[in-house]
């Protein structure tokens, strides 16, 4: 491994030198940024700071205007090179994606929505399959219903669900509970946070909410005004293991992580963006 890569074996994700540009506007960088496999990173910051930005990049649905990104599991044609086996990353052909809306197929069952996503992967689609991973967000029960007849914070389970279809240690979320009501949203956090544990995939989860980014995150990034630069790393050190959800949520360690990453997005809220 050279110094110009800072990838190590067991690197989910490795950002060198990144920047992107839309234009004359520069979103993001230059941003040096390595995410081991396994790890939650959470990245926050004020609207417009390039959070999305940086999540397509890694994606691969927006290519760096210089440096480079690399993933884990992208299964590209291309030879790999140092960093732990880390690849260019394939626009839909890499990770699990998760967004704001669900974006499922109104015309198909919630089963069938998942079937679909594992034949798109190149998997077979057995019912066995679309069971387990319909059971690992807990709507097994519906498996037959349209996506029209289940509730908003359901339509997003089939979302992870179809996400974990894709056989890839990578999973992408783009503030995929902003839009449910605040039980539903704490309830989606639980569950996503026990998946993402059982399934030992590397999580990138953008969010405005502070409070989401500790309660998930092993790691918050808390990113500058544009252009979208690292202001604050931070692990987030909690005792999570035995705590139900409210006791971590209530721990004084909580609310001093929480203190620290507000302030950090407040302050540099005010910078006025270039
Ligand atoms: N396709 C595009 N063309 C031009 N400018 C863009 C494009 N997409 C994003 N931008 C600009 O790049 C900057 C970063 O946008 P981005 O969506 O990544 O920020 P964000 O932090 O995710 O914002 P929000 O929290 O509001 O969703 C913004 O100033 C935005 O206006």
């Amino acid at each position: 491994m050279s110094s110009a890569d800072p990838a190590s074996p067991g690197d989910a994700v490795a950002l060198s030198g990144v920047e992107h540009r839309y234009g004359d506007v520069t979103a993001v960088g230059p941003v040096d940024l390595t995410v081991p496999g396994g790890e939650f990173l959470v990245l926050v910051g004020a609207s417009g700071c390039g959070k999305s930005t940086l999540l397509r990049l890694i994606a691969g649905f927006e290519q760096p205007t210089s440096g480079s990104v690399r993933t884990a599991g992208t299964p590209s044609p291309e030879p790999r090179s140092g960093g732990g086996g880390l690849s260019a990353p394939v626009p839909g052909r890499g990770a699990g994606l998760v967004f704001q809306q669900p974006r499922l197929f109104p015309w198909r069952s919630v089963g069938g929505n998942v079937a679909l996503a594992l034949r798109y992967a190149g998997l077979p689609a057995t019912p066995d399959r679309v069971n387990q991973l319909l059971e690992r967000v807990g709507l097994h029960d519906v498996a037959k219903r349209r996506t029209w007849q289940i509730s908003g914070g359901q339509q997003q389970r089939v979302a992870i669900a179809r996400a974990l279809a894709v056989e890839n240690p990578l999973l992408l979320l783009d503030e995929p509970f902003a839009a449910l009501d605040a039980l539903t949203r704490e309830r989606l956090q639980e569950d996503l946070r026990r998946v993402s544990h059982e399934t030992g995939r590397t999580c990138v989860f953008v969010t405005h909410s502070v409070d989401e980014a500790v309660f998930l995150g092993s790691r918050v990034i808390v990113l500058t005004p544009r252009p979208g630069r690292i202001a604050l790393d931070l692990p987030i050190d909690l005792p999570r293991a035995g705590l139900a959800p409210d006791e971590l949520r209530g721990l004084p360690r909580f609310a001093a992580l929480r203190a620290e990453i507000g302030a950090a997005v407040r302050s540099r809220s005010q910078e006025v963006p270039a």
